[in-house]
This record gives C-alpha cells, sequence and structure tokens, in this order.
C-alpha cells in the first residue's frame, strides 16, 4: 500500500456584508470572509493538502479564480470535484486533521456540524474528519480578527 501526507494552508480577510461559511456550513458572524468563491478558508487548506498529498497542484490551478464559473461558487463543490480527482487516481482518505486560527466568532460550537457536512461531501466516516479552533492571543492578522486562517493535513491511501 501506498500512503502519503499533505499540507495545506489558506487564508481570507474579512469584510463587512459578507456571510461568514467555514467548514461548509453558515455561521451567524458581524462579518464575512473576502473570496472569488464562499471564500471558505477551511475547505481550500483542506483542498490544498489533498491535491498536495496526491502531487496534483493546488486548488487555485484546478480551479482558477479568474474563471467565472467559479465566481460566488459553494466550496463545498470544490470540495467534491477535488475527491473525485484524487478517486480517479486510485486514492482513498486516510484521516485529516485541521486547525481553524480564528479570535471570533467561537468555533466549537460548530464544530460538529462542519464535520458531519464535510463527511458528506467527500463521501468518508466523520471519525476521520478532525476539526479544532484556535485563537492567536490576539496576535497577528488572527489576533486583530483582520482575516482567518486554516492548516490541514490529510493522509491518503492507494
Ligand atoms: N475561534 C475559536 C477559537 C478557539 N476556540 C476554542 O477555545 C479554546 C481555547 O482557545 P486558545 O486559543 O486560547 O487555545 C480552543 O482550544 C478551542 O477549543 C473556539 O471555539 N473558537
Ligand atoms: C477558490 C478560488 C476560486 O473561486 O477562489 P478564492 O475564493 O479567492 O480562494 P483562494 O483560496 O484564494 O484560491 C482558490 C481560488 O481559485
Amino acid at each position: 500500500m501506498k500512503i502519503r501526507v499533505g499540507f495545506g494552508y489558506d487564508v481570507h480577510a474579512f469584510v463587512a456584508d459578507r456571510e461568514l461559511w467555514l467548514g461548509g456550513i453558515r455561521i451567524e458572524h458581524s462579518m464575512g470572509l473576502q473570496g472569488h468563491s464562499d471564500a471558505d478558508v477551511l475547505i481550500h487548506a483542506i483542498c490544498d493538502a489533498l491535491l498536495g498529498a496526491a502531487n496534483m497542484r493546488d486548488i487555485g490551478y484546478h480551479f482558477p479564480d479568474t474563471a467565472e464559473e467559479y465566481e460566488g461558487i459553494d466550496s463545498k463543490v470544490l470540495l467534491y470535484e477535488t475527491m473525485e480527482l484524487l478517486r480517479d487516481a486510485g486514492y482513498t482518505l486516510g484521516n485529516i486533521d485541521a486547525t481553524i486560527a480564528a479570535e471570533k466568532p467561537k468555533l466549537n460550537p460548530h464544530i460538529p456540524l462542519m464535520k458531519q457536512t464535510l463527511a458528506e461531501v467527500m463521501g468518508v466516516d466523520v471519525e476521520d474528519i478532525s476539526i479544532k479552533a484556535t485563537t492567536t492571543e490576539k496576535l497577528g492578522f488572527t489576533g486583530r480578527q483582520e482575516g482567518i486562517a486554516a492548516y490541514a493535513t490529510v493522509l491518503i491511501q492507494k
């Protein structure tokens, strides 16, 4: 069996008048994230980790932010399509471990639904998806609530 690991990182800036989408769900907050898509920073980090593990470039290579078809797109569609690319190459998911760095909002209450949602989109067991949240103790751009960062590691196998 071939086992590979991948790492993904993404950042999106907070702006007013946008919905906040994280881990495939909408979260009530005073600001949302700026982006060409729905700016779901966690899903983008997971897509990059999956593509990296398979040595298949990155999210912007497959879904360019210059393409009209991806404008405002639900990132769950990009995650589904990323999983299709991996499946076509013969890979299955081992597990995902992800961390969201955000001063606010409080994310713990939303994590079970994020995990359930992503597991359904990816067609994997919810037990294979771990999502954690951390503040950055008011330090840096996340600490100043200028944006959110997300990190993901994945294991895939074939
Ligand atoms: N946006 C966030 C950030 C953190 N949490 C939870 O709070 C715990 C403590 O955060 P620290 O940054 O002080 O480590 C953290 O472990 C998370 O469980 C959260 O829910 N939402
Ligand atoms: C998802 C895509 C495509 O809509 O756009 P953004 O929402 O701007 O996200 P980013 O993580 O900057 O890059 C990937 C993009 O190609």
